[in-house]
């Protein structure tokens, strides 16, 4: 195994590429950005060197929805609207899921991160403990959420209430700082507006975020408006759901109304391009209100049953794609803009720093390949990075100052694949035996 993984101390990133110039970074041993430029060695007694040569130092990406285990099922299920896709496919197979399926699972992802330069991501799924104990073992951040559904049942609200309850105090007995805790309403379609003022009452009393699904199809908003008289956002902003520290996913259908109020109380919207089209939900997230309105506009990929992969570099350029296709606009979301929802809007919405490789910042970093074929020629390292790389020309990738993998090389890879592969199909197995 390359040692520059397995060291631990300050750290020297020696003689790389940032917007263009040549530069040493010097990262000190609490994983800070101690110094950027041609002294930056000076700051530190480096521990550790790494050779910056051919490579394109940036911020390390943060993805904003996610269903870290479901990498386990990758490719169970595809080519199906949403709501049978959940209630056919999904839902009873996550029925046999089991904690040791779900540690699997998320480490597993973690590495599919990992390899893709992703440091942060925020998470909704169950047996969320195990989740953290791989997030944990892979180095990286999280923001966990129990996904809360009482689908209008007192009793499953109660259940739910104590999951998540039990989840805020196992996270918070961790002491971790990489590791965060929100409060996860599903959507307002499978948790009654009992259940989402007791979510929003409850992460603000514990001051920490709520993860939700928010206008995905058209089916949510017209379901919405007959049974409570008002399109979702309005739900949720009823129910006090709707805060800085909300992270609402998908946002596909909301109105120029709706992106305006979610502006004005500081949610962060995240955007999943891949995996809204692929479940054909037949609207673009409407970037363009948003964006006008102010609103923080966050990346993610969801599940790896609805995209098939973590890949955020790659879902940078479903995001500029598909804003520019839906809205007739080829200026919409250029690649400076996808990089800054990929890397500071995360960051902004999960509460991990700027997000930006600057000084007083952690040390969250990527090194990009800079003579990869993707990267040749290398008139724009953005446009690249957006239109032309995917997560393949990520080399190294820093989280708080720690080398979580080097040359492309992560710690474990063989165990982790070969687990989660093994987990995959005994889930699998289980689910069928018991039909
Ligand atoms: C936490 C639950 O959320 C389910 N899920 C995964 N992807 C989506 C999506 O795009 N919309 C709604 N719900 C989703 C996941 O399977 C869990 O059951
Ligand atoms: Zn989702």
């Amino acid at each position: 195994m390359n040692e520059i993984i397995t060291a631990r101390g300050s750290l020297l990133i020696a003689g790389v590429t940032i917007d263009g110039a040549t530069v040493d970074i010097a990262v000190d041993e609490k994983g800070t950005i101690a110094a950027i430029g041609k002294d930056a060695k000076k700051t530190i007694d480096a521990d550790i060197v790494i050779d910056g040569s051919d490579r394109i130092a940036v911020p390390g990406l943060v993805n904003t929805h996610t269903h870290a285990a479901m990498s386990l099922l990758r490719g169970y299920a595809d080519d199906m609207i949403l709501q049978d896709w959940l209630s056919q496919k999904i839902w009873p197979l996550e029925a046999h899921l089991t904690g040791d399926d779900v540690y699997a699972g998320t480490r597993f992802a973690c590495l599919e991160m990992i390899k893709s330069g992703t440091v942060a991501f925020n998470d909704m799924y169950f047996f969320m403990d195990r989740a953290a104990a791989a997030v944990d073992d892979m180095g990286m951040r999280a923001t966990l959420a129990y996904g809360f559904i009482d689908l209008g049942m007192e009793e499953k609200r109660e259940a739910e209430i104590k999951a998540t309850e039990t989840l805020v105090a196992h996270v918070r007995s961790l002491d971790n700082p990489r590791i965060r805790v929100a409060v996860g309403p599903h959507s307002v379609y499978t948790v009654s507006p009992e259940g989402l003022r007791w979510c929003a009452e409850y992460a603000a009393e514990q001051e920490i975020g709520i993860h939700v699904h928010l206008s995905e199809t058209e089916k949510e908003v017209v379901d919405c408006v007959a049974r409570f008289g008002k399109r979702p956002a309005y739900l949720l902003d009823d129910c006090g759901c709707l805060t800085p520290r909300t992270v609402a996913a998908h946002c596909c259908w909301l109105d120029e109304a709706e992106c305006r109020l979610l502006a004005e109380r500081g949610v962060t919207a995240s955007h999943n391009p891949a995996s809204n089209m692929k479940l054909a939900v037949n609207r673009a997230m409407p970037y363009h209100w948003l964006k006008a309105a102010g609103a923080n506009v966050s990346l993610g990929t969801d599940g790896c049953s609805s995209n098939n992969n973590l890949d955020l570099m790659e879902e940078m350029k479903f995001a500029a794609l598909l804003q520019k296709f839906a809205w007739n606009s080829p200026t919409l979301l250029p690649a400076g803009e996808a990089i800054e929802m990929a890397t500071a809007a995360g960051a902004r919405a999960l509460g991990t720093g700027p997000g930006t490789l600057t000084v007083g910042a952690p040390a969250d970093i990527v090194l990009l390949d800079a003579r990869a074929v993707c990267n040749t020629p290398l008139f724009h390292a953005d446009s690249n990075a957006v239109y032309a790389c995917n997560g393949g020309a990520v080399m190294t990738v820093l989280c708080q100052g720690r080398v979580l993998m080097h040359e492309r090389e992560v710690p474990g890879e063989e165990e982790i694949v070969r687990e989660a592969a093994a987990a995959a199909r005994s889930l699998v197995d289980r689910a069928q035996d018991s039909s």
